[in-house]
C-alpha cells in the first residue's frame, strides 16, 4: 500500500503514556514517517505539567522534547471534562486521585463523585490538544473532542484511562469496548490528529 507523504522522516512522541503510544503508532501507520518513542529516547525528561490549559501543557511537553532530541515532537495533553463536576477533572485528569494515581484510582474517584447524579446529568467529553513542535519553526496546535456519558459500572477491556466508564450513546458501547480502529475514528485524539494533518497539508505538502 502506498503511504501518505509526511513533511519529516521521523518524529518523536513526547508522551510516557503507553495507551497514547499504542494509538498514535497505529494512526501513523498510514504515513511515511518513522515514529520514535520513549523506548528510543531512554532519558526523556519528565515535564512538569503546570499549565492551566491543555494547550499550555501540550505545547510545553512538545517543545521540551524537541529541545532535548532535536526531532519534531508530538505531544498530547488530554483529559475528561464532566459537566456535573464543573468541568473536572480537566487538565488534572491524570492526577485526579493524587500525584501518582492509577487509572483504577482515578475511575474510582470519578464514579464516587457521580454516584448520586442521574445518568442523564452525567454528560462529559474527552478533550485532546495535540502540539507538534517543529525544529526552527512554530508549534502547531490542534484540538479534538468526543462527547459521552459517564457510567458507574466499568465495561470493556480495551483502551485505557477513563475509557471503561465513557459511554457513547450513538454506539451504545463504552470507549473501552471499541476496536482500536473504531476508537481512532471517533476519539478526541483521532479528531485532533486529522485537524493537525490538515494544518500540515496547508503548510508543507
Ligand atoms: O503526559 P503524558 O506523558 O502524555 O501522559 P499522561 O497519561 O500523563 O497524559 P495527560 O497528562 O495528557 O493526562 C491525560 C489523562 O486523561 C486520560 N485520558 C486521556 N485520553 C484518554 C482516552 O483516550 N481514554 C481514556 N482516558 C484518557 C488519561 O488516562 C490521563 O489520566
Ligand atoms: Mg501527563
Amino acid at each position: 500500500m502506498c503511504k501518505q507523504t509526511f513533511p519529516w522522516k521521523r518524529i518523536v512522541l513526547a508522551t510516557k503514556n503507553k495507551g497514547k503510544i499504542r494509538e498514535f503508532s497505529r494512526m501513523f501507520e498510514e504515513f511515511d514517517v518513522e515514529i520514535l518513542t520513549i523506548a528510543d529516547i531512554p532519558d526523556m525528561p519528565d515535564v512538569v505539567e503546570d499549565g492551566k490549559t491543555f494547550e499550555a501543557n501540550a505545547r510545553k511537553k512538545a517543545e521540551t522534547i524537541l529541545g532535548f532530541t532535536g526531532f519534531p515532537a508530538l505531544a498530547d495533553d488530554s483529559g475528561l471534562e464532566v459537566d456535573a463536576l464543573g468541568g473536572q477533572p480537566g487538565v488534572y485528569s491524570a492526577r485526579f486521585a493524587g500525584p501518582n494515581a492509577t487509572d483504577d484510582e482515578n475511575n474510582e474517584k470519578l464514579t464516587g463523585m457521580l454516584r448520586d447524579v442521574a445518568k442523564e446529568e452525567r454528560q462529559a467529553r474527552f478533550v485532546s490538544v495535540l502540539a507538534l513542535a517543529i525544529p526552527d519553526g512554530q508549534t502547531l496546535l490542534a484540538k479534538g473532542t468526543c462527547e459521552g456519558i459517564i457510567v458507574l459500572d466499568a465495561k470493556g477491556e480495551r483502551g485505557f484511562g477513563y475509557d471503561p466508564h465513557f459511554f457513547l450513546p450513538d454506539k451504545q458501547q463504552t470507549m473501552a469496548e471499541l476496536s482500536p480502529e473504531e476508537k481512532n475514528r471517533i476519539s478526541h485524539r483521532g479528531v485532533a490528529l486529522r485537524k493537525l494533518e490538515g494544518l500540515l497539508k496547508e503548510r508543507f505538502l
